[in-house]
């Protein structure tokens, strides 16, 4: 499993095609959750790109079945906040683990800033819902922490079949749309940014940080 923190992700070179973010609020087809809403709408914000693949990933959905946005585009200033936050409980949970360890351990959880992936607006954090809204049993909440689910937020982790088969399906069709799951976090799925390229072995990202 290649982390966040792995040299590799932050040496991969950044290229931007300049694409727009839409916000996805005023895309009818898309439903958006609001329970990490900000004042300005940040994390309802996505490239046009990553926007138009997520449209084909819920058009492969069995009838009834939708994906639920949670959150798209993070500012580096909050991505930095996220990170800090967590490494400093791990620090707490964990006493004996040195700095190294602690930004690898962290970087299960949230992306170490410099790399990223929510601040380039083309990748989102999602779940699947009924046409009606309700969520569907994933196994862990979106956003557990390793910390808080025993690792059971691993996208491979052992999870009840029910959840199991929601897993693959949400997996299905989101990789059949180009998007690449974070193997730690079964809802994190990114297009464009440098654990995509990385992964895709593109020669560049699509979609540098992004200052909104
Ligand atoms: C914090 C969690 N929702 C998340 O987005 N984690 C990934 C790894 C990130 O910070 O990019
Ligand atoms: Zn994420």
């Amino acid at each position: 499993m290649i982390l966040l923190s792995d040299r590799r992700v932050a040496a991969v070179p950044l290229r931007d095609n300049g694409e727009p973010l839409v916000d996805l609020r005023e895309v009818s087809e898309l439903r958006v959750d609001p329970r990490l809403a900000d004042p300005d709408g940040a994390y309802a914000h996505l490239r046009e790109n990553a926007v138009d693949r997520l449209l084909a990933a819920q058009r492969a959905l069995p009838a009834g079945l939708r994906l639920l946005i949670v959150e798209g585009y993070r500012p580096l200033g909050l991505q930095k906040t996220y990170f800090d936050g967590y490494r400093d409980e791990l620090r707490r949970s964990h006493p004996d683990w040195d700095p190294a360890r602690l930004h690898v351990e962290a970087s299960k959880y949230v992306s170490p800033p410099e790399v990223a992936p929510h601040s380039t607006g083309g990748t989102v954090d999602l779940t699947l819902c009924t046409a009606e809204g309700t969520e569907l049993d994933m196994g862990t909440l979106v956003n557990d922490s390793p910390l808080a689910s025993a690792d059971a937020c691993f996208t491979g982790a052992p999870v009840p079949a029910a959840a199991r088969a929601n897993r693959d399906l949400l997996g299905a069709v989101l990789s059949a749309a180009g998007f690449v799951n974070y193997p730690t976090e079964w809802w994190h799925w990114s297009f464009g940014d440098r654990y995509w390229a990385l992964t895709t072995r593109a020669p560049a990202t699509r979609y540098g940080p992004v200052d909104r």
